[in-house]
């Protein structure tokens, strides 16, 4: 095993699920999704979890799957965009991975986003102003703990997949 486990943090439609499982095929890694994951012990959807236990009764669960997968080794984790909102999450994720920030733009956001009625922080009159309001308070804290940024907003996911396999490779 080459690398160890690695993480991928980015907003919401940056790609780390479809990116993560690429990923992972190429590498013959195994991948998790830390929303599925979550969905998998709860029996319950990521919109039933925001319905019945808000935002913050999600971060809980969140919180726990991330520091559980990523006592593994040789794991491609997709995390959920909020994920580095925690201070312990990104302290695991720095001490227990690679962390890659998959960067993209707002406008590209919302294009890859637009069709999903999953995620919960969208589904109001104005996803725009959200994702550009979220990224404001995030996109200091995916840089901060990022060991390698992509830009996906022109790469096709395989050549997203690619650039970072390049990256990875520069880096040891
Ligand atoms: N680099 C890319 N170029 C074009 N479409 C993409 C790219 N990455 C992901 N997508 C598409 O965007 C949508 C959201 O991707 P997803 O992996 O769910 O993002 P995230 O997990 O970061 O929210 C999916 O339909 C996916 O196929
Ligand atoms: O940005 C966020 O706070 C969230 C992003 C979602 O994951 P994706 O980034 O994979 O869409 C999911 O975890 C939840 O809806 C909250
Ligand atoms: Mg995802």
């Amino acid at each position: 095993m080459r690398y160890k486990n690695l993480t991928l943090v980015g907003p919401m439609g940056a790609g780390k699920s479809t990116i993560g499982r690429l990923l992972a095929r190429e590498l013959q890694l195994s991948f998790k999704d830390s929303d599925r994951e979550i969905e998998e012990r709860t029996g319950a959807s990521i919109p039933l979890i925001f319905d019945l236990e808000g935002e913050e009764g999600f971060r809980i669960r969140e919180e726990q799957v991330i520091d559980d997968l990523l006592q593994e080794r040789g794991l491609i984790l997709a995390t959920g965009g909020g994920a580095i909102l925690k201070p312990a999450n990104r302290k695991r994720m720095s001490s227990n991975s690679t962390v890659i920030y998959l960067h993209t733009s707002v406008e590209h956001q919302l294009e890859r986003t637009a069709r999903d009625k999953n995620r919960p922080l969208l589904q109001t009159e104005n996803p725009r102003k959200v994702l550009e309001n979220l990224l404001k308070i995030r996109e200091p804290l995916y840089r901060e703990i990022a060991d390698i940024i992509i830009e996906t907003d022109t790469r096709a996911p395989r050549l997203v997949v690619q650039e970072i396999i390049d990256q990875l490779t520069a880096l040891v």
